[in-house]
């Protein structure tokens, strides 16, 4: 098997409910792949298959043997009131070493945080430290469940620049969901678009451009992903602003 993950003929089911049905795709090693789709789609159904939370009702997901997954969650709910510095955050459930957790908080690009206490950290701090987190283990395969949830944009686009770098850097494969459509397809090497099935799939011009897509989503996404991917054959200036594209596109 050359995929890491790989979803065959999957359908998964509440209470009798199907919510997703002929699901088939494949992550392969250093791949970023998205999960797009309208609410109540069944994404965050997949990811909890994928990751084997959720027993399939037809079907089934084969990993490849030895596969190390880092889980990014949406969000984490911390007792206000319980003094938690992110150096101990970062080693719970297991000990690290403070050169592993300063290593990962730098990966995750957060460096000279770990004394800080995890209630005093901004919504784009809390979850780069839950990615630092999903990359102590040093994963072959990262699964972020809408990550930049409560981000505004510019934050989540720097959180999704973050999550390019890391591919970059380790050269692990990515799957995640999102809502930051036009962000996150840029950041995507394919797209699945969700709609109780795959209803389109492929790179993010392809799936922009097909008519189930626009169906869902309108026919916006594809001019922000083209502002977005602009060449840079010119400057910005000493001050680039990255996030320009981005928000010029709102
Ligand atoms: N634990 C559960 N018990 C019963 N039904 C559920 C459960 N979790 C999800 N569902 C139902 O399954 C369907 C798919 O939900 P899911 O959360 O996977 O969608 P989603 O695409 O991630 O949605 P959103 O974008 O709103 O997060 C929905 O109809 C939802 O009500």
């Amino acid at each position: 098997m050359n995929a890491l993950l790989e979803a065959r003929d999957l359908a998964l089911a509440y209470h009798g409910r199907t919510v997703l049905h002929d699901v088939s795709f494949g992550i392969s090693p250093g791949e970023i792949v998205t999960i797009v789709g309208p609410n109540g789609s069944g994404k965050s159904s997949l990811i909890r298959a994928m990751i084997g939370a959720l027993v399939p009702a037809q079907g089934h997901v084969t990993r490849r043997p030895g596969l190390k997954i880092g889980y990014v969650p949406q969000s984490l709910a911390i007792d206000a009131t319980l003094p938690l510095s992110v150096a101990r955050f970062l080693n719970l459930p297991r000990r690290m070493t403070s050169a592993k957790i300063t290593h990962a908080l730098s990966e995750a690009g957060l460096p000279d945080l770990a004394r800080q206490q995890m209630t005093d950290l901004s919504g784009g701090q809390f979850q780069r430290v839950l990615l630092a987190r999903a990359l102590l283990n040093e994963p072959d395969l990262l699964i972020l469940d809408e990550p930049t949830q409560g981000l505004d944009q510019p934050g989540s686009a720097q959180f999704y620049r973050q999550i390019e770098a890391v591919r970059r850097d380790k050269g692990c494969a990515v799957l995640m969901v999102s809502h930051d459509l036009h962000v996150v397809m840029a950041a995507s090497d394919r797209v699945l678009c969700l709609n109780g099935h795959i209803c389109c799939e492929g790179t993010p011009e392809i799936v922009a451009s097909a008519p189930e897509y626009r169906a869902l989503f309108g026919t916006g996404t594809q001019g922000t992903l083209a502002l977005y991917r602009h060449e840079h054959t010119h400057s910005h200036g000493p001050e680039c602003d990255h996030d320009a594209p981005q928000r010029a596109a709102e």
